[in-house]
Protein backbone atom coordinates (compact mmCIF):
# COMPACT_ATOMS: atom_id res chain seq x y z
CA UNK A 1 0.00 0.00 0.00
CA UNK A 2 1.28 3.04 -0.79
CA UNK A 3 2.08 5.82 2.06
CA UNK A 4 0.12 8.68 0.21
CA UNK A 5 -2.94 6.83 -0.32
CA UNK A 6 -2.74 5.55 2.85
CA UNK A 7 -2.31 8.70 4.37
CA UNK A 8 -6.14 9.57 2.67
CA UNK A 9 -7.35 7.43 5.86
CA UNK A 10 -6.06 10.19 8.30
CA UNK A 11 -5.79 13.45 6.64
CA UNK A 12 -7.96 16.28 8.16
CA UNK A 13 -8.82 18.56 5.28
CA UNK A 14 -9.86 17.55 1.86
CA UNK A 15 -10.84 20.07 -0.96
CA UNK A 16 -13.10 17.81 -3.53
CA UNK A 17 -13.93 19.10 -6.75
CA UNK A 18 -16.30 18.02 -9.09
CA UNK A 19 -15.99 18.48 -13.22
CA UNK A 20 -19.00 19.93 -15.70
CA UNK A 21 -18.68 16.62 -17.60
CA UNK A 22 -19.67 14.89 -14.49
CA UNK A 23 -21.86 16.95 -13.02
CA UNK A 24 -24.50 18.02 -16.08
CA UNK A 25 -24.77 14.26 -16.90
CA UNK A 26 -23.00 14.45 -19.99
CA UNK A 27 -24.76 18.32 -20.95
CA UNK A 28 -28.11 16.94 -20.48
CA UNK A 29 -28.32 18.98 -17.16
CA UNK A 30 -27.84 18.95 -13.89
CA UNK A 31 -27.16 14.99 -12.71
CA UNK A 32 -29.00 15.47 -9.10
CA UNK A 33 -28.82 11.94 -8.48
CA UNK A 34 -25.62 11.44 -8.81
CA UNK A 35 -25.15 14.60 -7.22
CA UNK A 36 -27.71 13.06 -3.82
CA UNK A 37 -24.70 10.08 -4.17
CA UNK A 38 -21.70 12.65 -4.26
CA UNK A 39 -23.01 15.11 -1.08
CA UNK A 40 -24.29 11.29 0.93
CA UNK A 41 -20.18 10.21 0.51
CA UNK A 42 -19.57 13.72 1.69
CA UNK A 43 -21.97 13.85 4.72
CA UNK A 44 -20.31 10.54 5.87
CA UNK A 45 -16.76 12.29 5.66
CA UNK A 46 -17.54 14.93 7.14
CA UNK A 47 -19.32 12.90 10.13
CA UNK A 48 -15.91 10.85 10.54
CA UNK A 49 -14.09 13.98 11.34
CA UNK A 50 -13.20 15.55 7.71
CA UNK A 51 -13.21 18.56 6.79
CA UNK A 52 -14.42 19.26 3.20
CA UNK A 53 -14.42 22.07 1.03
CA UNK A 54 -15.86 21.22 -2.28
CA UNK A 55 -15.31 23.23 -5.79
CA UNK A 56 -17.94 22.92 -7.88
CA UNK A 57 -17.90 23.31 -11.52
CA UNK A 58 -21.21 23.47 -13.68
CA UNK A 59 -22.57 26.61 -13.68
CA UNK A 60 -22.15 27.39 -17.41
CA UNK A 61 -22.83 24.04 -18.87
CA UNK A 62 -26.21 24.10 -16.83
CA UNK A 63 -27.19 27.40 -17.81
CA UNK A 64 -26.95 26.74 -21.42
CA UNK A 65 -28.99 23.70 -20.22
CA UNK A 66 -31.59 25.80 -18.57
CA UNK A 67 -31.55 28.73 -21.37
CA UNK A 68 -32.36 26.19 -23.57
CA UNK A 69 -29.34 26.65 -26.02
CA UNK A 70 -28.16 24.23 -28.36
CA UNK A 71 -24.49 25.52 -28.69
CA UNK A 72 -22.20 26.68 -25.67
CA UNK A 73 -21.34 30.31 -27.31
CA UNK A 74 -18.29 31.83 -27.62
CA UNK A 75 -18.94 35.16 -26.21
CA UNK A 76 -17.93 35.64 -23.07
CA UNK A 77 -20.88 37.62 -22.06
CA UNK A 78 -23.36 34.88 -23.05
CA UNK A 79 -21.11 32.28 -21.22
CA UNK A 80 -21.32 34.81 -18.12
CA UNK A 81 -25.40 35.29 -18.45
CA UNK A 82 -25.37 31.20 -18.64
CA UNK A 83 -23.21 31.10 -15.50
CA UNK A 84 -25.12 33.37 -13.37
CA UNK A 85 -28.29 31.51 -14.37
CA UNK A 86 -26.70 28.17 -14.00
CA UNK A 87 -25.38 28.82 -10.57
CA UNK A 88 -28.64 29.28 -9.12
CA UNK A 89 -29.16 25.20 -9.94
CA UNK A 90 -25.96 24.19 -8.48
CA UNK A 91 -26.33 25.76 -5.04
CA UNK A 92 -29.78 24.45 -5.00
CA UNK A 93 -29.12 21.12 -5.59
CA UNK A 94 -26.43 21.08 -2.70
CA UNK A 95 -27.82 23.46 -0.46
CA UNK A 96 -30.98 20.70 -0.67
CA UNK A 97 -29.23 18.04 -0.52
CA UNK A 98 -26.90 18.56 2.66
CA UNK A 99 -29.81 19.72 4.17
CA UNK A 100 -30.99 16.11 3.94
CA UNK A 101 -27.66 15.95 6.46
CA UNK A 102 -28.65 18.53 8.50
CA UNK A 103 -25.64 20.44 7.24
CA UNK A 104 -25.51 23.67 5.73
CA UNK A 105 -23.25 24.91 2.89
CA UNK A 106 -22.16 28.49 2.20
CA UNK A 107 -21.44 29.32 -1.06
CA UNK A 108 -17.73 31.13 -2.14
CA UNK A 109 -17.49 32.62 -5.58
CA UNK A 110 -13.81 33.48 -6.37
CA UNK A 111 -11.73 35.01 -9.00
CA UNK A 112 -7.95 35.41 -9.77
CA UNK A 113 -8.04 38.64 -7.79
CA UNK A 114 -8.78 37.06 -4.56
CA UNK A 115 -5.68 34.82 -4.89
CA UNK A 116 -3.59 37.70 -5.58
CA UNK A 117 -4.19 40.67 -3.68
CA UNK A 118 -2.65 39.85 -0.28
CA UNK A 119 -6.24 41.65 1.79
CA UNK A 120 -8.87 39.40 -0.47
CA UNK A 121 -6.43 36.64 0.04
CA UNK A 122 -6.35 36.50 3.82
CA UNK A 123 -10.24 37.51 3.88
CA UNK A 124 -10.75 34.58 1.70
CA UNK A 125 -8.88 32.20 3.77
CA UNK A 126 -10.58 33.55 7.09
CA UNK A 127 -13.69 33.32 6.04
CA UNK A 128 -13.39 29.64 4.52
CA UNK A 129 -11.44 28.27 7.47
CA UNK A 130 -14.13 30.13 9.80
CA UNK A 131 -16.90 28.25 7.91
CA UNK A 132 -15.30 25.30 7.96
CA UNK A 133 -14.68 25.83 11.87
CA UNK A 134 -17.94 25.73 12.35
CA UNK A 135 -18.90 22.58 10.14
CA UNK A 136 -19.97 24.18 7.20
CA UNK A 137 -19.48 23.04 3.98
CA UNK A 138 -18.41 26.09 1.40
CA UNK A 139 -19.01 25.39 -1.97
CA UNK A 140 -16.87 27.02 -4.04
CA UNK A 141 -16.64 28.01 -7.90
CA UNK A 142 -14.97 30.65 -10.31
CA UNK A 143 -17.19 33.90 -9.62
CA UNK A 144 -17.57 33.71 -13.85
CA UNK A 145 -19.90 36.66 -13.86
CA UNK A 146 -17.52 39.26 -13.34
CA UNK A 147 -14.45 37.96 -14.93
CA UNK A 148 -12.54 38.60 -18.28
CA UNK A 149 -11.20 36.64 -20.45
CA UNK A 150 -7.66 37.45 -19.55
CA UNK A 151 -8.25 36.79 -15.71
CA UNK A 152 -10.71 33.92 -15.49
CA UNK A 153 -8.88 30.59 -14.02
CA UNK A 154 -11.29 29.19 -17.05
CA UNK A 155 -10.88 25.59 -15.21
CA UNK A 156 -11.88 24.47 -11.81
CA UNK A 157 -8.71 21.83 -11.26
CA UNK A 158 -6.35 25.39 -11.01
CA UNK A 159 -9.06 26.96 -8.93
CA UNK A 160 -9.01 23.56 -6.47
CA UNK A 161 -5.31 23.74 -5.91
CA UNK A 162 -5.33 27.39 -5.31
CA UNK A 163 -8.22 26.39 -2.68
CA UNK A 164 -6.17 23.38 -1.25
CA UNK A 165 -3.53 26.28 -0.60
CA UNK A 166 -5.65 28.51 0.95
CA UNK A 167 -6.70 25.96 3.34
CA UNK A 168 -3.83 23.97 3.91
CA UNK A 169 -5.79 20.71 2.59
CA UNK A 170 -3.97 17.73 3.37
CA UNK A 171 -5.58 16.72 0.19
CA UNK A 172 -7.20 17.50 -3.66
CA UNK A 173 -9.40 15.01 -5.12
CA UNK A 174 -10.52 15.91 -8.63
CA UNK A 175 -13.59 13.60 -9.79
CA UNK A 176 -13.88 13.67 -13.12
CA UNK A 177 -15.64 11.20 -16.21
CA UNK A 178 -12.77 8.70 -16.32
CA UNK A 179 -10.62 6.95 -14.03
CA UNK A 180 -7.82 8.67 -13.26
CA UNK A 181 -4.69 9.58 -15.79
CA UNK A 182 -4.01 7.16 -18.37
CA UNK A 183 -0.56 6.76 -20.27
CA UNK A 184 -2.95 9.22 -23.40
CA UNK A 185 -6.35 9.91 -23.69
CA UNK A 186 -8.89 7.19 -23.60
CA UNK A 187 -10.77 8.87 -25.87
CA UNK A 188 -8.76 8.90 -28.77
CA UNK A 189 -6.16 5.63 -27.56
CA UNK A 190 -8.07 2.81 -26.43
CA UNK A 191 -4.80 1.05 -25.44
CA UNK A 192 -4.08 3.99 -22.93
CA UNK A 193 -2.76 2.43 -19.48
CA UNK A 194 -4.02 4.03 -16.37
CA UNK A 195 -1.04 5.43 -14.03
CA UNK A 196 -2.02 4.57 -9.79
CA UNK A 197 0.80 7.00 -8.85
CA UNK A 198 3.37 9.26 -9.69
CA UNK A 199 5.23 12.46 -8.21
CA UNK A 200 3.32 15.31 -8.34
CA UNK A 201 6.00 16.93 -10.58
CA UNK A 202 6.91 14.30 -12.49
CA UNK A 203 7.51 16.15 -16.15
CA UNK A 204 6.55 13.47 -18.33
CA UNK A 205 3.18 13.81 -17.05
CA UNK A 206 2.92 16.67 -19.41
CA UNK A 207 3.23 14.84 -22.15
CA UNK A 208 0.71 12.33 -21.61
CA UNK A 209 -1.92 14.51 -19.96
CA UNK A 210 -4.52 16.07 -22.91
CA UNK A 211 -7.15 18.32 -23.40
CA UNK A 212 -11.01 18.63 -22.20
CA UNK A 213 -13.51 16.56 -23.39
CA UNK A 214 -16.60 18.69 -24.82
CA UNK A 215 -18.27 20.07 -21.87
CA UNK A 216 -15.00 19.99 -19.31
CA UNK A 217 -12.40 23.10 -19.82
CA UNK A 218 -8.94 21.67 -19.24
CA UNK A 219 -8.85 18.45 -19.53
CA UNK A 220 -5.96 16.53 -17.65
CA UNK A 221 -3.34 18.78 -18.93
CA UNK A 222 -4.89 21.01 -16.10
CA UNK A 223 -5.16 18.43 -13.81
CA UNK A 224 -1.40 17.77 -13.72
CA UNK A 225 -0.97 21.14 -13.32
CA UNK A 226 -3.20 21.25 -10.46
CA UNK A 227 -1.48 18.25 -8.57
CA UNK A 228 2.09 20.87 -8.75
CA UNK A 229 0.58 23.77 -7.51
CA UNK A 230 -1.56 21.74 -4.86
CA UNK A 231 2.11 20.04 -3.72
CA UNK A 232 3.52 23.12 -3.38
CA UNK A 233 1.47 23.52 -0.02
CA UNK A 234 1.89 19.64 0.80
CA UNK A 235 -1.91 18.61 -0.77
CA UNK A 236 -1.45 15.16 -2.45
CA UNK A 237 -3.78 14.57 -5.55
CA UNK A 238 -5.93 12.01 -6.42
CA UNK A 239 -7.68 12.29 -9.78
CA UNK A 240 -10.52 9.45 -9.77
CA UNK A 241 -13.73 8.36 -11.25
CA UNK A 242 -16.93 10.42 -10.37
CA UNK A 243 -18.83 7.88 -11.52
CA UNK A 244 -17.38 4.77 -9.32
CA UNK A 245 -19.45 3.85 -6.73
CA UNK A 246 -18.44 5.36 -3.30
CA UNK A 247 -15.74 6.89 -5.02
CA UNK A 248 -15.01 9.01 -1.74
CA UNK A 249 -15.82 6.82 0.63
CA UNK A 250 -13.39 4.17 -1.16
CA UNK A 251 -10.85 6.51 -1.72
CA UNK A 252 -10.81 7.47 2.29
CA UNK A 253 -10.11 3.93 3.14
CA UNK A 254 -7.06 3.79 0.54
CA UNK A 255 -8.47 1.51 -2.15
CA UNK A 256 -6.32 1.63 -5.25
CA UNK A 257 -8.94 3.83 -7.32
CA UNK A 258 -7.65 6.35 -10.05
CA UNK A 259 -4.42 8.41 -10.05
CA UNK A 260 -2.52 9.60 -7.20
CA UNK A 261 0.02 12.83 -7.52
CA UNK A 262 2.35 13.24 -4.72
CA UNK A 263 4.44 15.60 -3.70
CA UNK A 264 7.53 15.65 -3.48
CA UNK A 265 8.67 18.03 -0.57
CA UNK A 266 7.12 18.11 2.37
CA UNK A 267 4.95 21.00 3.33
CA UNK A 268 5.86 24.54 3.40
CA UNK A 269 4.77 27.15 5.23
CA UNK A 270 1.24 28.02 3.48
CA UNK A 271 2.28 31.50 3.74
CA UNK A 272 5.71 30.96 1.98
CA UNK A 273 4.09 29.04 -0.66
CA UNK A 274 1.69 31.97 -1.52
CA UNK A 275 4.58 34.36 -1.82
CA UNK A 276 6.09 31.98 -4.48
CA UNK A 277 3.30 31.33 -6.40
CA UNK A 278 0.35 34.12 -6.24
CA UNK A 279 1.40 37.66 -6.10
CA UNK A 280 2.78 40.16 -8.38
CA UNK A 281 5.63 42.09 -7.28
CA UNK A 282 4.90 45.64 -6.52
CA UNK A 283 8.55 47.03 -6.49
CA UNK A 284 12.17 46.37 -5.66
CA UNK A 285 14.22 46.55 -2.92
CA UNK A 286 18.04 46.02 -3.52
CA UNK A 287 20.66 45.19 -0.95
CA UNK A 288 24.28 46.06 -0.11
CA UNK A 289 26.69 42.47 -0.11
CA UNK A 290 26.18 41.82 3.65
CA UNK A 291 22.55 41.85 3.46
CA UNK A 292 22.32 39.41 0.64
CA UNK A 293 24.50 36.88 2.66
CA UNK A 294 22.65 37.19 5.60
CA UNK A 295 19.41 36.14 3.61
CA UNK A 296 21.17 33.90 1.26
CA UNK A 297 23.69 32.32 3.86
CA UNK A 298 22.38 32.64 7.57
CA UNK A 299 18.40 32.74 6.35
CA UNK A 300 17.74 36.17 8.34
CA UNK A 301 15.09 38.74 8.29
CA UNK A 302 15.84 41.70 5.55
CA UNK A 303 17.10 44.65 8.32
CA UNK A 304 16.43 48.31 6.56
CA UNK A 305 20.37 48.91 7.25
CA UNK A 306 20.96 46.39 4.36
CA UNK A 307 18.77 47.91 1.70
CA UNK A 308 20.50 50.26 -1.17
CA UNK A 309 17.63 51.61 -2.73
CA UNK A 310 14.19 51.15 -3.01
CA UNK A 311 11.81 50.96 -6.26
CA UNK A 312 8.44 50.96 -7.45
CA UNK A 313 5.26 51.28 -5.67
CA UNK A 314 3.89 49.64 -2.74
CA UNK A 315 2.24 49.44 0.32
CA UNK A 316 2.71 48.05 3.61
CA UNK A 317 2.14 44.17 2.91
CA UNK A 318 2.64 43.99 -0.89
CA UNK A 319 5.17 41.64 -2.27
CA UNK A 320 8.33 43.17 -3.37
CA UNK A 321 11.10 41.45 -5.52
CA UNK A 322 14.79 41.49 -3.36
CA UNK A 323 17.97 42.29 -5.51
CA UNK A 324 21.34 42.21 -5.14
CA UNK A 325 23.34 45.22 -6.50
CA UNK A 326 23.79 43.67 -10.09
CA UNK A 327 19.60 43.58 -10.42
CA UNK A 328 19.90 39.51 -9.81
CA UNK A 329 16.47 38.71 -7.83
CA UNK A 330 17.37 36.84 -4.99
CA UNK A 331 13.95 36.85 -2.90
CA UNK A 332 10.48 37.96 -2.91
CA UNK A 333 8.61 38.73 0.30
CA UNK A 334 6.02 40.48 1.92
CA UNK A 335 7.03 43.99 3.25
CA UNK A 336 6.48 45.36 6.33
CA UNK A 337 6.55 49.13 5.44
CA UNK A 338 5.25 50.81 2.60
CA UNK A 339 7.34 52.95 0.19
CA UNK A 340 7.57 56.22 1.38
CA UNK A 341 8.48 54.71 5.21
CA UNK A 342 10.70 52.15 3.28
CA UNK A 343 12.32 55.11 1.30
CA UNK A 344 12.74 56.99 4.82
CA UNK A 345 14.61 53.75 6.95
CA UNK A 346 16.71 52.40 4.68
CA UNK A 347 20.18 52.29 5.60
CA UNK A 348 19.37 53.04 9.12
CA UNK A 349 19.75 50.39 12.21
CA UNK A 350 16.08 49.51 12.98
CA UNK A 351 16.58 51.21 16.35
CA UNK A 352 16.33 54.25 14.66
CA UNK A 353 12.96 53.53 13.66
CA UNK A 354 10.73 54.92 15.66
CA UNK A 355 12.73 58.24 15.86
CA UNK A 356 12.52 58.05 11.93
CA UNK A 357 8.71 57.78 11.09
CA UNK A 358 7.32 58.90 14.57
CA UNK A 359 5.86 55.52 15.22
CA UNK A 360 7.12 51.72 16.44
CA UNK A 361 7.08 49.45 13.50
CA UNK A 362 8.38 46.02 13.18
CA UNK A 363 12.03 46.27 13.37
CA UNK A 364 12.36 44.00 9.89
CA UNK A 365 11.59 45.26 6.55
CA UNK A 366 10.60 41.94 5.71
CA UNK A 367 10.61 39.23 8.41
CA UNK A 368 12.04 35.60 7.36
CA UNK A 369 8.58 34.20 7.64
CA UNK A 370 7.34 35.87 5.29
CA UNK A 371 10.17 35.99 2.56
CA UNK A 372 11.21 32.81 0.42
CA UNK A 373 14.82 32.99 -1.69
CA UNK A 374 14.34 32.35 -5.26
N1 LIG B 1 -4.04 11.18 -20.41
C1 LIG B 1 -5.36 11.29 -20.17
N2 LIG B 1 -5.98 10.46 -19.30
C2 LIG B 1 -7.30 10.57 -19.05
N3 LIG B 1 -8.09 11.49 -19.62
C3 LIG B 1 -7.54 12.37 -20.48
C4 LIG B 1 -6.15 12.32 -20.79
N4 LIG B 1 -5.87 13.31 -21.66
C5 LIG B 1 -7.02 13.97 -21.88
N5 LIG B 1 -8.04 13.41 -21.17
C6 LIG B 1 -9.41 13.90 -21.22
O1 LIG B 1 -9.69 14.70 -20.10
C7 LIG B 1 -11.11 14.65 -19.87
C8 LIG B 1 -11.45 15.10 -18.47
O2 LIG B 1 -11.23 16.49 -18.33
P1 LIG B 1 -12.41 17.56 -18.52
O3 LIG B 1 -13.16 17.26 -19.77
O4 LIG B 1 -11.80 18.89 -18.37
O5 LIG B 1 -13.40 17.21 -17.35
P2 LIG B 1 -13.74 17.92 -15.95
O6 LIG B 1 -14.90 18.78 -16.23
O7 LIG B 1 -14.06 16.76 -15.06
O8 LIG B 1 -12.55 18.70 -15.49
C9 LIG B 1 -11.45 13.21 -20.14
O9 LIG B 1 -12.77 13.05 -20.57
C10 LIG B 1 -10.43 12.77 -21.18
O10 LIG B 1 -10.97 12.63 -22.46
N1 LIG C 1 -16.64 27.96 -13.44
C1 LIG C 1 -17.02 27.13 -14.54
C2 LIG C 1 -16.16 25.91 -14.51
C3 LIG C 1 -15.44 25.65 -15.74
C4 LIG C 1 -15.21 24.16 -15.88
O1 LIG C 1 -16.00 23.49 -16.55
O2 LIG C 1 -14.14 23.59 -15.24
P1 LIG C 1 -13.77 22.03 -15.23
O3 LIG C 1 -14.78 21.32 -14.43
O4 LIG C 1 -12.44 22.01 -14.52
O5 LIG C 1 -13.66 21.51 -16.62
C5 LIG C 1 -18.47 26.68 -14.41
O6 LIG C 1 -18.98 26.54 -13.29
O7 LIG C 1 -19.11 26.46 -15.42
Amino acid sequence: MSAARNKLKTSRRWVVKIGSALLTNDGEGLDLAAIGRWVDQLAQLRQDGLEIVLVSSGSIAEGIVRLGWRERPYEVYKLQAAAAVGQMGLVQAYETNFRRHNALTAQILLTHEDHSNRKRYLNAQATLKTLLSVGVVPVVNENDTVVTKEIRFGDNDTLGALVANLVEADALILLTDQNGLYTADPRSNPSATLISEAKAGDRSLDAMAGGGGRLGQGGMATKVRAAKLAARSGAVTVIASGREDNILLRLREAEVLGTVLVPEKSPVAARKQWIAGHLQARGTLTLDEGAVRALVERGKSLLPAGVKSVAGSFSRGEMVVISDESGRAIARGLVNYGVEDARKIIGHPSSHIETVLGFVGEQELVHRDNLVLV
